[in-house]
């Protein structure tokens, strides 16, 4: 089926909800299909529900912060020992997902879906999350998308190219990652209040998707997900209750929903066992989000100016706390029984410039290749064409489907709070502000624009990879850091990045040309990017300080004609 939602024709139609829920999103007869008065009862159930415990669990990552902006530093919970300690294991791996070794991922696009599940990989993580500018459009197109990728109808006719996409015979095994806790849903109203946005993903996805899903992907389990950004187990635990609900709705076999979690900030990184053993039932795995980690390891020590980062380019792999943190999510994830699923490397091919394609495939091989040889079971594309080259490194793992049994399965407390803390090693440059400042901006634009993800500079850019862009500019601010890698001895100052913005502005404008700059949002995406990086205080999130700008409700009263 291809997609073709209607046009914008006020007053004239509502969604069918039930009562305490009002949908001020734009009405359309496609979005409708999936806003049926069911579908918008099962999340409205489940906001009902959870919503206590989602904000007890935000009113403690904000405990948490004032613990670390007073000085404390992250580290593994004494009360939570006999879980670290234990001997137990994760529910068995469904057969479906037992080779996960190349994985693609990609916003809710329909065109994006078909070549995402046509591409060789074995699993698709289709994305709610870092990828996606979470607009009414984008976000109920990905459900209407998605429903089609499911029943296997999901056509798209690029008119432009004379180019029909459908799915092939063999496609990826689909999992959703929906948004995190901390992300409101401001056009669907329950009792008055924003949904949890990542509550309205996973319901509407779940509620139209789980029957067809199962039969057709999971062979008899599903549906598959990957869970973001959370800080602690009992995040996990919402979760894990949520599935619950899910399944009972479903009528369906406890411990058939399966979830990957990224580890990706730094306090997770002490409660894997714990995160873990709260979805021990539903649990395919742990990823490292090496993106949003590096964000998060600089937003828990904002208030710590010995712990400064170096360039944005430095801090990779390499350095000795992310190789900390990927050994240590193996053995856990080994020791339990699941997968250990590797991260994203930021290249893409490059187009017009054959040696410098080379230099970056080059670079995607060797990265893959130490995940595997770290031991991990499998990895992430963020682009087609690094596919086969991921699945080269990854044939180090010969015929078996992962490396779950073979590799790393020794003491994890080999692995200490120091070696997951140590300060990233590497020399701060004006070079490194200004790539921060000209990124940052361009990728905000495309975020307003309704893009998530972005090439810029031949690497990929989304959510995780601008916050790094954005905080680092913060604290560098903050702190006036001395520029030290460029011999110029300079210190970063408010005045001083003042000027970087206007010349990134200018060079930016050159580089897209002054028709693209005057259509764009850059000068908006300037004035938010500028006023989050000078701010007194650090804002949680990029996306939310900014989300306003992307909201866009219905006429109120034509919603309730
Ligand atoms: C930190 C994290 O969270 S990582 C996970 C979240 N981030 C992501 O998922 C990013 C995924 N990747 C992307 O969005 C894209 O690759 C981008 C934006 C970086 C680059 O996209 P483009 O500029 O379209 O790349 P390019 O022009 O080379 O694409 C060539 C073809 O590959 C397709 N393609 C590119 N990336 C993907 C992808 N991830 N999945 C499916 N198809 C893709 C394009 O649609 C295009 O198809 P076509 O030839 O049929 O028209
Ligand atoms: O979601 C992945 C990341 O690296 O962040
Ligand atoms: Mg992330």
């Amino acid at each position: 089926m291809e997609l073709e939602t209607s046009v914008y024709r006020p007053n004239v139609a509502v969604y069918d909800s039930p009562d305490g829920v009002e949908v001020r999103g734009r009405y359309d007869q496609v979005f409708a299909k999936i806003l049926t008065r069911d579908a918008l009862g099962f999340v409205a159930e489940l906001q009902r529900e959870f919503r206590g415990h989602v904000r007890y669990a935000m009113e403690c990552r904000r405990e948490a912060k004032r613990r670390y902006n007073s000085g404390a530093v992250p580290g593994f919970d004494p009360s939570t020992k006999f879980i670290r300690d234990g001997e137990w294991v994760c529910a068995s791996v469904p057969p479906a997902v037992a080779d996960r070794r190349v994985e693609i991922t990609g916003p809710v696009e329909r065109k994006m879906i078909i070549n995402a599940l046509n591409s060789g990989a074995k699993v698709f993580m289709a994305d709610f999350e870092d990828a996606l500018s979470p607009s009414w459009e984008n976000l109920m197109r990905g459900q209407v998308n998605l429903k089609d990728a499911v029943d296997g109808s999901i056509t798209f006719n690029d008119k432009a190219r004379n180019k029909v996409y459908k799915l092939n015979d063999q496609v990826a095994k689909l999992f959703v990652r929906p948004r995190g806790w901390h992300l409101p849903e401001a056009h669907i109203l329950i009792d008055g209040e924003p949904a949890t946005g990542c509550l309205v993903d996973f319901g509407l996805y779940f509620f139209h998707n789980y029957a067809k899903f199962r039969q057709t992907q999971g062979s008899g389990f599903g549906p598959f997900f990957y869970l973001p950004k959370m800080e602690h187990s009992r995040e996990a635990k919402i979760w894990n209750s949520v599935f619950e609900r899910a399944e009972k709705m479903a009528g369906i076999e406890r411990g058939s929903i399966r979830a990957t979690v990224l580890i990706e900030t730094l306090p997770a990184v002490f409660q894997m066992n714990e995160i873990l053993y709260e979805l021990r039932d539903h649990s395919v795995g742990l990823n490292c989000g090496r993106w949003d980690y590096i964000f998060s390891y600089v937003k828990t020590f904002q208030a710590h100016p010995d712990r400064l980062l170096p360039d944005r380019v430095l801090v990779g792999m390499g350095q000795h706390f992310m190789r900390s943190y990927s050994d240590l999510l193996i053995r856990t994830c080994h020791k339990r029984g699941v997968h250990a699923m590797g991260g994203m490397a930021a290249q893409i091919p490059i187009r017009d410039d054959p040696k410098a394609n080379e230099m970056a495939l080059d670079l995607v091989k060797k990265d893959k290749l130490r995940e595997v040889r770290a031991g991990h079971d499998g990895t992430w594309a963020a682009h087609p064409g690094l596919i086969p080259i991921c699945m080269d490194a990854f044939s180090h793992m010969g015929n078996n489907p992962n490396q779950i049994k073979s590799m790393k399965r020794d003491d994890a407390s080999a692995i200490t709070e120091e070696d997951l803390l140590q300060i990233p090693r590497g020399v701060r440059t004006l070079e490194g502000l200004r790539l921060n400042t000209r990124v940052g901006i361009q990728y905000l634009a495309a975020w307003l624009t309704g893009s998530g993800s972005v090439p810029l500079y031949n690497l990929m850019e989304d959510a995780a990879t601008a916050e790094i862009s954005r905080v680092q500019n913060w604290q560098w601010i903050r702190y006036g850091v001395e520029l030290d890698g460029d011999g110029l001895g300079v210190r970063v100052s408010k005045e001083l990045f003042g000027r970087v913005v206007e010349e990134e502005m200018e060079r930016i404008e050159k580089e897209v040309g002054k028709d693209k700059f005057k259509r764009g949002m850059y000068k908006e995406a300037c004035k938010m990017f500028t006023k989050q990086c000078t701010a007194a205080e650090l804002d949680d999130f990029l996306t939310l300080a900014v989300y306003d700008h992307i909201v866009a409700h219905y006429p109120i009263n034509a919603s309730r004609l």
